[in-house]
Protein backbone atom coordinates (compact mmCIF):
# COMPACT_ATOMS: atom_id res chain seq x y z
CA UNK A 1 0.00 0.00 0.00
CA UNK A 2 1.19 3.31 -0.46
CA UNK A 3 2.00 5.21 2.14
CA UNK A 4 1.19 8.88 3.69
CA UNK A 5 3.00 11.73 2.15
CA UNK A 6 2.70 15.47 2.28
CA UNK A 7 3.13 18.16 -0.15
CA UNK A 8 4.13 21.28 1.17
CA UNK A 9 3.55 23.21 -2.09
CA UNK A 10 0.86 25.56 -3.01
CA UNK A 11 -0.24 24.57 -6.18
CA UNK A 12 -3.99 24.13 -5.84
CA UNK A 13 -4.67 27.03 -3.15
CA UNK A 14 -3.34 30.52 -4.39
CA UNK A 15 -5.60 32.34 -2.02
CA UNK A 16 -5.69 29.83 0.61
CA UNK A 17 -6.93 32.42 3.70
CA UNK A 18 -8.29 35.53 2.31
CA UNK A 19 -10.91 36.12 5.16
CA UNK A 20 -9.53 36.92 9.21
CA UNK A 21 -10.42 34.52 11.98
CA UNK A 22 -13.39 35.29 13.34
CA UNK A 23 -12.63 32.93 16.15
CA UNK A 24 -10.26 33.56 18.33
CA UNK A 25 -10.46 30.14 20.09
CA UNK A 26 -9.25 28.44 17.17
CA UNK A 27 -5.64 28.41 15.78
CA UNK A 28 -5.84 28.44 12.55
CA UNK A 29 -1.74 28.55 12.75
CA UNK A 30 -2.14 25.03 12.99
CA UNK A 31 -3.75 24.51 9.61
CA UNK A 32 -0.77 24.88 7.39
CA UNK A 33 -0.90 26.07 4.18
CA UNK A 34 -0.28 23.12 2.06
CA UNK A 35 -1.43 21.70 -0.87
CA UNK A 36 -3.56 17.99 -1.39
CA UNK A 37 -1.03 15.37 -2.35
CA UNK A 38 -2.81 13.95 -4.93
CA UNK A 39 -2.52 14.56 -7.80
CA UNK A 40 0.81 15.01 -8.32
CA UNK A 41 0.03 14.49 -12.27
CA UNK A 42 -3.40 16.10 -12.43
CA UNK A 43 -2.57 17.73 -15.35
CA UNK A 44 -1.10 15.39 -17.19
CA UNK A 45 -4.17 12.59 -16.13
CA UNK A 46 -7.01 13.40 -18.66
CA UNK A 47 -4.10 13.45 -21.82
CA UNK A 48 -2.50 10.25 -20.73
CA UNK A 49 -5.58 8.04 -19.65
CA UNK A 50 -7.26 8.93 -22.75
CA UNK A 51 -3.83 8.22 -24.74
CA UNK A 52 -3.61 5.23 -22.68
CA UNK A 53 -7.74 3.80 -23.16
CA UNK A 54 -7.30 4.47 -27.01
CA UNK A 55 -4.47 2.46 -27.58
CA UNK A 56 -6.20 -0.87 -25.60
CA UNK A 57 -9.38 -2.63 -26.03
CA UNK A 58 -11.08 0.28 -24.29
CA UNK A 59 -11.29 2.36 -27.44
CA UNK A 60 -15.10 3.32 -27.10
CA UNK A 61 -14.75 3.80 -22.99
CA UNK A 62 -15.53 7.48 -23.99
CA UNK A 63 -18.52 7.60 -25.92
CA UNK A 64 -20.70 5.87 -23.86
CA UNK A 65 -23.33 9.16 -23.21
CA UNK A 66 -23.92 8.11 -26.74
CA UNK A 67 -23.74 4.57 -27.40
CA UNK A 68 -24.45 2.10 -24.97
CA UNK A 69 -23.34 -1.45 -26.00
CA UNK A 70 -23.27 -5.09 -24.10
CA UNK A 71 -19.10 -4.75 -23.97
CA UNK A 72 -18.53 -4.48 -19.97
CA UNK A 73 -15.17 -3.26 -21.01
CA UNK A 74 -16.78 -0.32 -22.21
CA UNK A 75 -17.76 0.95 -18.84
CA UNK A 76 -14.87 0.94 -16.88
CA UNK A 77 -15.77 1.29 -12.98
CA UNK A 78 -14.68 3.18 -10.83
CA UNK A 79 -11.90 1.21 -9.44
CA UNK A 80 -10.85 0.26 -13.27
CA UNK A 81 -11.21 4.10 -13.82
CA UNK A 82 -9.08 5.37 -10.80
CA UNK A 83 -7.02 2.35 -10.31
CA UNK A 84 -3.00 1.66 -11.54
CA UNK A 85 -4.70 1.41 -15.39
CA UNK A 86 -6.26 4.50 -14.99
CA UNK A 87 -5.78 7.40 -13.02
CA UNK A 88 -3.88 6.03 -10.78
CA UNK A 89 -4.76 7.99 -7.76
CA UNK A 90 -2.97 5.79 -5.02
CA UNK A 91 -4.55 2.41 -3.68
CA UNK A 92 -4.95 3.97 -0.43
CA UNK A 93 -7.44 6.31 -2.08
CA UNK A 94 -8.93 3.23 -4.67
CA UNK A 95 -9.34 1.35 -0.97
CA UNK A 96 -11.18 4.13 0.00
CA UNK A 97 -13.57 4.48 -2.91
CA UNK A 98 -14.76 0.64 -2.85
CA UNK A 99 -16.11 1.12 1.09
CA UNK A 100 -17.31 4.20 -0.06
CA UNK A 101 -19.16 2.51 -2.77
CA UNK A 102 -20.28 0.03 -0.91
CA UNK A 103 -22.01 3.05 1.53
CA UNK A 104 -23.75 4.75 -1.46
CA UNK A 105 -25.14 0.97 -2.68
CA UNK A 106 -26.73 0.33 0.84
CA UNK A 107 -28.22 3.82 1.09
CA UNK A 108 -29.89 4.12 -2.51
CA UNK A 109 -31.11 0.44 -1.49
CA UNK A 110 -32.61 1.74 1.73
CA UNK A 111 -34.20 4.85 0.48
CA UNK A 112 -36.02 2.74 -2.22
CA UNK A 113 -36.62 0.46 -0.22
CA UNK A 114 -40.56 -0.54 0.16
CA UNK A 115 -40.03 -1.68 4.05
CA UNK A 116 -39.03 2.10 4.28
CA UNK A 117 -41.65 3.14 2.19
CA UNK A 118 -44.81 1.48 4.79
CA UNK A 119 -43.05 2.60 7.87
CA UNK A 120 -42.87 6.27 6.56
CA UNK A 121 -39.19 7.43 5.72
CA UNK A 122 -38.61 10.09 7.58
CA UNK A 123 -38.64 10.64 11.48
CA UNK A 124 -42.34 12.16 11.16
CA UNK A 125 -43.83 9.25 9.53
CA UNK A 126 -41.67 6.47 11.73
CA UNK A 127 -43.14 8.25 14.99
CA UNK A 128 -46.52 6.35 14.58
CA UNK A 129 -45.22 3.16 13.27
CA UNK A 130 -42.97 2.27 16.79
CA UNK A 131 -42.35 2.93 20.17
CA UNK A 132 -38.59 3.40 22.44
CA UNK A 133 -35.79 0.64 21.02
CA UNK A 134 -38.59 -1.15 18.36
CA UNK A 135 -39.27 2.92 16.78
CA UNK A 136 -37.72 2.99 13.25
CA UNK A 137 -34.69 5.69 13.07
CA UNK A 138 -34.67 8.16 10.56
CA UNK A 139 -32.87 7.30 7.08
CA UNK A 140 -30.79 10.26 7.47
CA UNK A 141 -29.53 8.81 10.90
CA UNK A 142 -28.70 5.52 9.16
CA UNK A 143 -27.19 6.77 6.34
CA UNK A 144 -24.65 8.26 8.61
CA UNK A 145 -24.37 4.82 11.09
CA UNK A 146 -23.92 3.20 7.02
CA UNK A 147 -20.94 5.41 6.30
CA UNK A 148 -19.80 5.46 9.38
CA UNK A 149 -19.62 2.32 9.31
CA UNK A 150 -17.62 1.99 6.12
CA UNK A 151 -15.46 3.79 6.70
CA UNK A 152 -14.57 1.74 10.05
CA UNK A 153 -13.55 -1.04 7.91
CA UNK A 154 -11.86 0.54 4.68
CA UNK A 155 -8.79 1.29 7.35
CA UNK A 156 -7.35 5.12 5.39
CA UNK A 157 -9.83 7.25 7.80
CA UNK A 158 -7.98 9.00 10.35
CA UNK A 159 -11.61 11.01 11.22
CA UNK A 160 -15.06 11.68 9.88
CA UNK A 161 -17.03 14.91 10.44
CA UNK A 162 -20.96 14.46 9.24
CA UNK A 163 -23.38 17.20 9.13
CA UNK A 164 -25.50 14.81 11.35
CA UNK A 165 -22.94 14.33 14.58
CA UNK A 166 -21.97 17.35 16.52
CA UNK A 167 -18.63 16.67 16.85
CA UNK A 168 -16.10 14.82 14.38
CA UNK A 169 -15.65 11.07 15.00
CA UNK A 170 -11.86 10.06 15.60
CA UNK A 171 -11.74 6.61 13.55
CA UNK A 172 -7.82 5.37 13.40
CA UNK A 173 -4.74 7.60 14.47
CA UNK A 174 -2.76 6.05 10.65
CA UNK A 175 -5.48 6.39 8.37
CA UNK A 176 -4.65 8.90 5.54
CA UNK A 177 -7.89 10.51 5.02
CA UNK A 178 -10.18 12.96 6.67
CA UNK A 179 -14.18 12.54 5.24
CA UNK A 180 -16.86 14.98 5.48
CA UNK A 181 -19.92 14.20 4.90
CA UNK A 182 -23.54 15.08 4.21
CA UNK A 183 -24.86 11.44 4.54
CA UNK A 184 -28.53 12.06 3.12
CA UNK A 185 -29.57 15.52 1.88
CA UNK A 186 -32.91 16.12 1.10
CA UNK A 187 -34.19 14.15 3.17
CA UNK A 188 -37.26 16.76 4.69
CA UNK A 189 -38.57 15.64 0.83
CA UNK A 190 -38.05 11.80 0.98
CA UNK A 191 -41.75 10.67 1.98
CA UNK A 192 -42.63 12.04 -1.19
CA UNK A 193 -39.86 10.06 -2.82
CA UNK A 194 -38.12 13.39 -4.13
CA UNK A 195 -34.53 12.36 -5.40
CA UNK A 196 -32.14 12.98 -2.23
CA UNK A 197 -28.10 12.45 -2.49
CA UNK A 198 -25.15 12.31 -0.02
CA UNK A 199 -22.50 14.88 -0.57
CA UNK A 200 -19.15 14.10 0.43
CA UNK A 201 -15.25 15.43 0.82
CA UNK A 202 -11.88 14.00 1.27
CA UNK A 203 -8.47 15.68 2.59
CA UNK A 204 -5.05 14.09 3.77
CA UNK A 205 -4.94 14.20 7.48
CA UNK A 206 -2.60 16.63 8.59
CA UNK A 207 0.17 14.91 9.95
CA UNK A 208 1.76 18.12 11.67
CA UNK A 209 -1.17 17.87 14.18
CA UNK A 210 -0.97 13.94 15.27
CA UNK A 211 1.01 15.16 18.95
CA UNK A 212 -2.75 16.95 19.71
CA UNK A 213 -5.04 15.33 21.56
CA UNK A 214 -7.96 13.14 19.86
CA UNK A 215 -10.78 15.91 19.81
CA UNK A 216 -8.72 18.80 18.87
CA UNK A 217 -6.89 16.56 16.52
CA UNK A 218 -10.44 15.77 14.90
CA UNK A 219 -11.93 19.52 14.67
CA UNK A 220 -8.75 20.93 12.95
CA UNK A 221 -8.43 18.18 10.55
CA UNK A 222 -12.25 18.96 9.57
CA UNK A 223 -11.99 22.02 9.62
CA UNK A 224 -9.55 22.39 6.45
CA UNK A 225 -10.28 25.22 3.62
CA UNK A 226 -12.33 23.84 0.67
CA UNK A 227 -8.95 24.33 -1.07
CA UNK A 228 -6.68 21.53 0.27
CA UNK A 229 -9.74 18.56 -1.14
CA UNK A 230 -8.07 15.97 -2.37
CA UNK A 231 -11.05 14.19 -3.93
CA UNK A 232 -15.17 15.09 -3.37
CA UNK A 233 -18.32 13.94 -4.86
CA UNK A 234 -22.18 13.47 -4.86
CA UNK A 235 -24.67 10.40 -5.01
CA UNK A 236 -27.88 11.32 -6.34
CA UNK A 237 -30.66 8.69 -5.64
CA UNK A 238 -33.05 9.47 -8.12
CA UNK A 239 -34.50 7.37 -11.36
CA UNK A 240 -31.05 6.64 -11.75
CA UNK A 241 -28.20 6.11 -9.03
CA UNK A 242 -25.51 8.49 -9.87
CA UNK A 243 -21.96 8.84 -8.38
CA UNK A 244 -20.40 12.12 -9.46
CA UNK A 245 -16.90 12.59 -8.48
CA UNK A 246 -13.60 14.47 -9.10
CA UNK A 247 -10.34 13.09 -7.93
CA UNK A 248 -8.83 16.93 -8.81
CA UNK A 249 -8.42 16.60 -12.45
CA UNK A 250 -12.03 16.98 -13.94
CA UNK A 251 -15.31 15.60 -12.88
CA UNK A 252 -17.21 12.45 -13.90
CA UNK A 253 -20.16 10.68 -13.07
CA UNK A 254 -20.92 7.32 -12.47
CA UNK A 255 -24.04 5.32 -12.89
CA UNK A 256 -25.29 2.38 -10.65
CA UNK A 257 -25.98 -0.70 -12.78
CA UNK A 258 -28.42 -2.86 -10.98
CA UNK A 259 -27.62 -5.47 -12.62
CA UNK A 260 -23.39 -6.28 -11.66
CA UNK A 261 -23.70 -3.58 -8.77
CA UNK A 262 -20.78 -1.35 -10.31
CA UNK A 263 -20.76 1.95 -10.36
CA UNK A 264 -19.92 2.21 -13.53
CA UNK A 265 -18.59 5.79 -15.91
CA UNK A 266 -21.33 7.27 -17.90
CA UNK A 267 -20.78 10.79 -17.89
CA UNK A 268 -16.55 11.41 -18.71
CA UNK A 269 -14.71 14.89 -18.37
CA UNK A 270 -18.06 16.29 -17.53
CA UNK A 271 -18.14 20.34 -18.51
CA UNK A 272 -20.90 22.77 -17.58
CA UNK A 273 -21.95 24.93 -19.78
CA UNK A 274 -20.25 28.64 -19.87
CA UNK A 275 -23.80 29.85 -19.31
CA UNK A 276 -27.40 28.12 -18.58
CA UNK A 277 -31.41 29.44 -18.91
CA UNK A 278 -32.46 27.98 -15.56
CA UNK A 279 -31.98 29.47 -12.02
CA UNK A 280 -33.19 27.23 -9.22
CA UNK A 281 -34.21 29.12 -5.92
CA UNK A 282 -36.82 29.05 -3.37
CA UNK A 283 -38.17 32.44 -4.28
CA UNK A 284 -41.10 32.11 -1.68
CA UNK A 285 -38.53 33.77 0.19
CA UNK A 286 -38.57 37.06 -2.30
CA UNK A 287 -39.86 39.51 0.06
CA UNK A 288 -36.85 37.98 2.08
CA UNK A 289 -33.66 38.96 -0.35
CA UNK A 290 -31.96 41.77 -0.51
CA UNK A 291 -32.92 44.31 -3.18
CA UNK A 292 -29.84 43.07 -5.61
CA UNK A 293 -30.80 39.42 -5.65
CA UNK A 294 -34.23 40.51 -6.49
CA UNK A 295 -33.14 42.46 -9.11
CA UNK A 296 -30.96 40.01 -10.67
CA UNK A 297 -33.51 37.08 -10.53
CA UNK A 298 -36.32 39.76 -11.77
CA UNK A 299 -33.88 40.76 -14.89
CA UNK A 300 -32.84 37.11 -15.82
CA UNK A 301 -36.42 36.17 -15.95
CA UNK A 302 -37.37 38.83 -17.99
CA UNK A 303 -34.36 38.08 -20.37
CA UNK A 304 -32.91 41.26 -19.79
CA UNK A 305 -29.30 40.25 -18.46
CA UNK A 306 -26.48 39.72 -20.32
CA UNK A 307 -27.64 36.69 -21.75
CA UNK A 308 -30.52 38.37 -23.67
CA UNK A 309 -33.30 34.77 -23.39
CA UNK A 310 -35.68 34.83 -20.36
CA UNK A 311 -34.44 32.06 -18.13
CA UNK A 312 -36.94 29.22 -16.36
CA UNK A 313 -37.09 28.63 -12.55
CA UNK A 314 -36.55 25.00 -11.46
CA UNK A 315 -36.14 24.31 -7.94
CA UNK A 316 -36.59 20.48 -6.41
CA UNK A 317 -35.47 21.63 -2.78
CA UNK A 318 -33.05 18.80 -2.76
CA UNK A 319 -29.43 19.91 -3.06
CA UNK A 320 -27.62 17.22 -4.54
CA UNK A 321 -30.84 17.06 -7.74
CA UNK A 322 -30.84 20.79 -8.34
CA UNK A 323 -26.85 21.06 -8.58
CA UNK A 324 -26.56 17.71 -11.00
CA UNK A 325 -28.84 19.60 -13.16
CA UNK A 326 -27.12 22.93 -13.36
CA UNK A 327 -23.76 20.60 -13.58
CA UNK A 328 -25.78 19.10 -16.51
CA UNK A 329 -27.52 22.04 -18.14
CA UNK A 330 -25.81 25.50 -16.83
CA UNK A 331 -27.29 28.28 -15.16
CA UNK A 332 -27.48 28.46 -11.53
CA UNK A 333 -28.48 27.08 -8.27
CA UNK A 334 -28.79 28.87 -4.95
CA UNK A 335 -29.85 29.44 -1.69
CA UNK A 336 -29.25 32.71 -0.60
CA UNK A 337 -29.58 32.51 3.24
CA UNK A 338 -27.46 31.42 5.85
CA UNK A 339 -28.79 27.62 5.58
CA UNK A 340 -26.70 25.07 3.53
CA UNK A 341 -23.27 24.36 5.57
CA UNK A 342 -19.51 25.08 4.58
CA UNK A 343 -17.69 21.90 5.35
CA UNK A 344 -20.16 19.29 4.69
CA UNK A 345 -21.91 20.52 1.46
CA UNK A 346 -20.72 24.03 -0.36
CA UNK A 347 -16.82 23.53 -0.31
CA UNK A 348 -17.62 19.43 -1.96
CA UNK A 349 -20.25 20.91 -4.28
CA UNK A 350 -17.83 23.56 -5.14
CA UNK A 351 -15.15 21.42 -5.86
CA UNK A 352 -16.79 19.41 -8.58
CA UNK A 353 -18.13 22.69 -9.86
CA UNK A 354 -14.50 23.85 -10.43
CA UNK A 355 -13.83 20.71 -11.96
CA UNK A 356 -16.19 21.22 -14.01
CA UNK A 357 -15.34 24.73 -15.28
CA UNK A 358 -18.04 26.45 -13.48
CA UNK A 359 -17.68 28.26 -10.36
CA UNK A 360 -19.11 27.99 -6.38
CA UNK A 361 -19.56 31.72 -4.38
CA UNK A 362 -21.14 32.95 -0.95
CA UNK A 363 -22.79 35.66 -3.67
CA UNK A 364 -18.68 37.56 -2.84
CA UNK A 365 -15.78 35.19 -1.85
CA UNK A 366 -15.06 32.26 -3.72
CA UNK A 367 -16.26 29.26 -1.57
CA UNK A 368 -13.24 27.12 -1.44
CA UNK A 369 -11.03 30.34 -0.23
CA UNK A 370 -13.36 30.69 3.11
CA UNK A 371 -11.41 29.04 6.08
CA UNK A 372 -14.30 27.40 8.03
CA UNK A 373 -13.96 28.44 11.80
CA UNK A 374 -17.31 26.17 12.92
CA UNK A 375 -17.99 22.53 12.16
CA UNK A 376 -21.23 23.61 11.15
CA UNK A 377 -21.05 26.57 9.39
CA UNK A 378 -23.93 27.68 7.51
CA UNK A 379 -23.65 30.46 4.75
CA UNK A 380 -25.35 31.39 1.60
CA UNK A 381 -24.50 29.27 -1.81
CA UNK A 382 -23.98 29.94 -5.05
CA UNK A 383 -22.95 27.28 -7.83
CA UNK A 384 -23.46 27.22 -11.65
CA UNK A 385 -22.59 27.79 -14.94
CA UNK A 386 -19.49 30.84 -14.81
CA UNK A 387 -21.00 33.67 -16.45
CA UNK A 388 -23.86 33.09 -14.43
CA UNK A 389 -22.19 33.15 -11.10
CA UNK A 390 -20.17 36.10 -12.27
CA UNK A 391 -23.36 38.23 -13.48
CA UNK A 392 -25.10 37.10 -10.50
CA UNK A 393 -22.17 38.21 -8.18
CA UNK A 394 -22.09 42.03 -10.26
CA UNK A 395 -25.43 42.85 -8.31
CA UNK A 396 -23.38 43.14 -4.97
CA UNK A 397 -26.42 42.96 -2.68
CA UNK A 398 -27.62 38.89 -3.08
CA UNK A 399 -26.71 37.69 0.34
CA UNK A 400 -30.32 36.78 2.59
CA UNK A 401 -29.11 38.62 5.85
CA UNK A 402 -32.78 38.34 6.81
CA UNK A 403 -33.56 34.80 7.81
CA UNK A 404 -36.09 33.72 10.00
CA UNK A 405 -37.27 30.38 10.76
CA UNK A 406 -39.42 28.73 7.69
CA UNK A 407 -41.77 25.84 8.98
CA UNK A 408 -40.93 23.82 5.56
O1 LIG B 1 -35.68 25.81 2.77
P1 LIG B 1 -34.73 26.18 1.72
O2 LIG B 1 -34.01 27.45 2.01
O3 LIG B 1 -35.36 26.19 0.35
O4 LIG B 1 -33.59 25.06 1.73
C1 LIG B 1 -33.67 23.87 0.99
C2 LIG B 1 -32.36 23.19 1.04
O5 LIG B 1 -32.22 22.60 2.31
C3 LIG B 1 -31.86 21.23 2.18
O6 LIG B 1 -33.00 20.45 2.32
C4 LIG B 1 -30.83 20.88 3.21
O7 LIG B 1 -31.37 21.22 4.47
P2 LIG B 1 -31.18 20.25 5.70
O8 LIG B 1 -29.70 20.05 5.81
O9 LIG B 1 -31.78 20.96 6.86
O10 LIG B 1 -31.90 18.99 5.32
C5 LIG B 1 -31.34 21.11 0.75
O11 LIG B 1 -31.44 19.82 0.22
C6 LIG B 1 -32.19 22.09 0.01
O12 LIG B 1 -31.53 22.56 -1.11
Amino acid sequence: MQSHTVITSNLHNPNPNPNPNPNPNLNLNLIPNFSPKFPPNALRFRREFFTRRRSTSMTSSFKINSKMDNNRDAFPTITQFAGKEGADVGDDLVVLYGHLEYAFKRIAALVASPVNSSLGKSSGGAEDVGSGRDKPKPLDIVSNEIILSCLRHSGKVAVMASEEDDAPVWITDDGPFVVVTDPLDGSRNIDASIPTGTIFGIYNRLIELDGLPVEEKALLNSLQSGGRLIAAGYVLYSSATILCTSFGSSAHAFTLDHSTGDFVLTHPNIKIPPRGQIYSVNDARYFDWPEGLRRYIDTIRQGKGKFPKKYSARYICSLVADFHRTLMYGGVAMNPRDHLRLVYEANPLSFLAEQAGGKGSDGKHRILSIQPVKLHQRLPLFLGSPDDIDELESYGDVQQTVNPGYDV
